[in-house]
């Protein structure tokens, strides 16, 4: 017969908590969170809510690298007196107002329920996806609260930019490890490298140009690849962002079968003094219909979503720098948004970083 007082404690009798149930916190069952991270986006246009986020935004040193002491009375001064009226004003010609919110909020939202549907019907109820924004709301901190008590004990951080940079993925990744910091367990976690180079996400993209060249009349000269522009300086300090800016080109162009005639890359949204990422997008427009080239088209592959700095930036202000110097077609390109293939692309990137969690 089976000795069982003197038997050795078995696996079972470790997990089994030495004081009563009525005393131990309640656990929720084990689940896989995939948190998505965009930039983020004022709660509205109005002045106070332009200049916290502006405030936040302008603050972190991974966006303006500036010692603190020099840039923060500048940015409490002048910068946060008068910026908030001139952007709450470029916010206000592309306001969601049915919904009361910002573009990038309305199309952030719609690529996550696409991409929640999709997870659904792949890993059932065991892999809750979410969004986050590194500025503003719904913010990082309270995202991955959320899913630590919803009982994430995986999280993966998707940042929501095709090209690393410091100013946007490692600055979305150093938030993500600052809400970790705070948490009594922390989940084990990953986070999403920069996707500018899969052939799905090149894929995507070419679509969207071969649809949108096969609804106009006469096919644009030129196609002019716009990414948002940081400092040169970043560059040179050992920032990639501007290499795989170029080859996200390079990528597009051969996948499109294009010449190096057909399609140029240029920088956008300069901010500030210093020299940034050239050719700048505004400049090169104008250059162009100068030289005869007067019907040509603008997409933004450094942004998941349309936001300000395509839906205002381009398509108003680029628009405009490229009319005043004679040029006659102007098309913009929307970005991929919640495009089936966009959402395609993004839901086989996270199937593949789950690798081994799921
Ligand atoms: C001042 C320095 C800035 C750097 C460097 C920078 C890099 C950078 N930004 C994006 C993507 C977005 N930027 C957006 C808005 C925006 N960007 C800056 C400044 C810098 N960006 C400002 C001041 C603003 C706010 C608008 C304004 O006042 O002009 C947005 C849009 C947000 C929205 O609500 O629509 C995105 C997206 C990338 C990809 C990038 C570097 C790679
Ligand atoms: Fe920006
Ligand atoms: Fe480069």
């Amino acid at each position: 017969m089976l000795d069982t007082k003197n038997a050795e404690p078995t696996a079972r009798d470790a997990e089994r908590p030495a004081h009563a149930d009525s005393d131990h916190p309640k656990i929720p069952r084990a689940k896989i969170g995939v948190l998505l991270a965009n930039l983020g986006t004022p709660d509205g246009y109005d002045y106070w809510s332009m200049r916290r986020y502006l405030n936040e935004f302008l603050s972190d040193k991974r966006v303006i690298d500036y010692s603190p002491f020099v840039w923060q009375p500048l940015l409490q001064g002048v910068i946060l007196t008068k910026r908030p009226f001139s952007s709450g004003a470029a916010y206000k010609s592309i306001w969601n107002n049915e919904a009361g919110e910002s573009p990038l909020m309305t199309i952030t939202k719609a690529q996550t329920a696409k991409l929640r549907e999709r997870m659904q019907d792949r890993f059932g109820g065991d892999v809750r996806i979410e969004f986050c924004m590194r500025y503003g709301n719904p913010s990082t901190f309270t995202k991955v609260e959320e899913m630590i008590r919803d009982g994430c004990q995986k999280i993966l951080f998707f940042p929501l930019y095709p090209q690393y940079a410091g100013a946007t993925t490692a600055t979305a990744n150093d938030q993500f490890f600052r809400a970790l910091m705070k948490a009594k367990w922390q989940p084990a976690s990953r986070t999403v490298p920069p996707y500018f180079d899969r052939p799905d996400y090149i894929d995507a993209l070419a679509q969207s140009i071969e649809r949108a060249y096969g609804a106009l009349e006469t096919k644009p000269d030129m196609l002019v690849c716009s990414y948002h522009g940081v400092p040169k300086r970043y560059l040179m300090e050992g920032d990639p962002y501007h290499c795989q800016c170029q080859k996200t080109t390079r990528l597009l162009k051969e996948r499109l079968g294009w010449d190096d005639t057909q399609i140029t890359t240029t920088f956008q949204s300069r901010f500030g003094p210093e020299e940034w990422l050239q050719p700048y997008t505004v400049e090169e427009v104008a250059r162009l219909a100068e030289r005869g080239i007067k019907n040509i088209a603008v997409c933004a592959p450094a942004f998941s979503a349309d936001c300000i700095e395509t839906l205002e930036e381009i398509n108003e202000e680029i628009r405009e720098s490229f009319e005043h110097a004679g040029g006659e077609r102007f098309t913009y390109i929307p970005c991929l948004n919640d495009d089936e293939a966009h959402i395609s692309a993004l839901e086989a990137t996270i199937t593949e970083n789950l690798a081994g969690w799921t």
